[in-house]
């Protein structure tokens, strides 16, 4: 008897400059197709309020973190704003070999190593903010940053909108709902 092969799952990758609205995105996309699932970074950046262990982040120690990078527990690591981000190698191969899609939120070159890593497999989204001055106001309101983080999240906004073209898809984040709507239909789309 010939043993069917269980198809694998997709990944979606978010790309964005801080504050741009990828985060909210996600929670309507994941309310959109439940068989998406979202993948839990790993970080050595302090907890925000309202942020919770193993749902927003798994917060590891500077020491933990680097540990894991030299037993190879990455699918690809980044440091940047002072901390290590991460995608973790157990969870995401977990997630795809059950068949769930799998979507991720990822700086540009964590983004672009994924798409090296699964070329066919992996749908990269850009998102915009519609102007620099709007994306301010964006991080501002979410009060999550003091001035120095802020003034670093908006430098390094200038060199990730270098690296929109590189990306399956470029969306601008104006009206939230048109947002969701695109993403939704560009995504079901990739699942077919
Ligand atoms: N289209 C939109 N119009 C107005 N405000 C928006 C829009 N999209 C997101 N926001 C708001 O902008 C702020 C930043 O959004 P969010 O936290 O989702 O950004 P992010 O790209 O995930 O940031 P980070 O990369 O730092 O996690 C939030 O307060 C959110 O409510
Ligand atoms: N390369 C990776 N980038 C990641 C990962 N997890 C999150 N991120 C990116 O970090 C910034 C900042 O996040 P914040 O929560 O401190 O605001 C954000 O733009 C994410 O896209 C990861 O595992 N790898």
């Amino acid at each position: 008897m010939v043993e069917e092969r269980k198809r694998q799952g997709k990944l979606i990758v978010f790309s964005a400059p801080s504050g741009t609205g990828k985060s909210t995105i996600a929670k309507h996309l994941l309310e959109r197709i439940p068989d998406i699932r979202f993948s839990v970074s790993a970080t050595t950046r302090e907890k925000r309020v309202g942020e919770v262990e193993g749902i927003n982040y798994y917060f590891l120690s500077r020491k933990d973190f680097e540990e894991k990078i030299r037993s190879g527990g990455f699918i690809e690591h980044e440091f940047f704003f002072g901390n290590h981000y991460g995608t973790l190698l157990d969870k995401t191969r977990e997630v795809i070999e059950s068949g769930s899609h799998l979507l991720l939120d990822l700086d540009v070159k964590g983004a672009l190593n994924l798409k090296r890593l699964f070329p066919e497999n992996s749908l990269l989204i850009f998102f915009k903010p519609p102007s620099m001055e709007i994306l301010e106001a964006r991080l501002k309101g979410r009060e999550s940053e003091d001035e120095e983080s802020l003034k670093l999240r908006l430098e390094r906004a200038r060199l990730e909108l270098e690296y929109a073209e590189r990306f399956d898809a470029v969306i601008v984040n104006d009206n939230l709902d048109l947002t969701v709507e695109t993403v939704t239909e560009k995504v079901r789309k990739f699942l077919l």
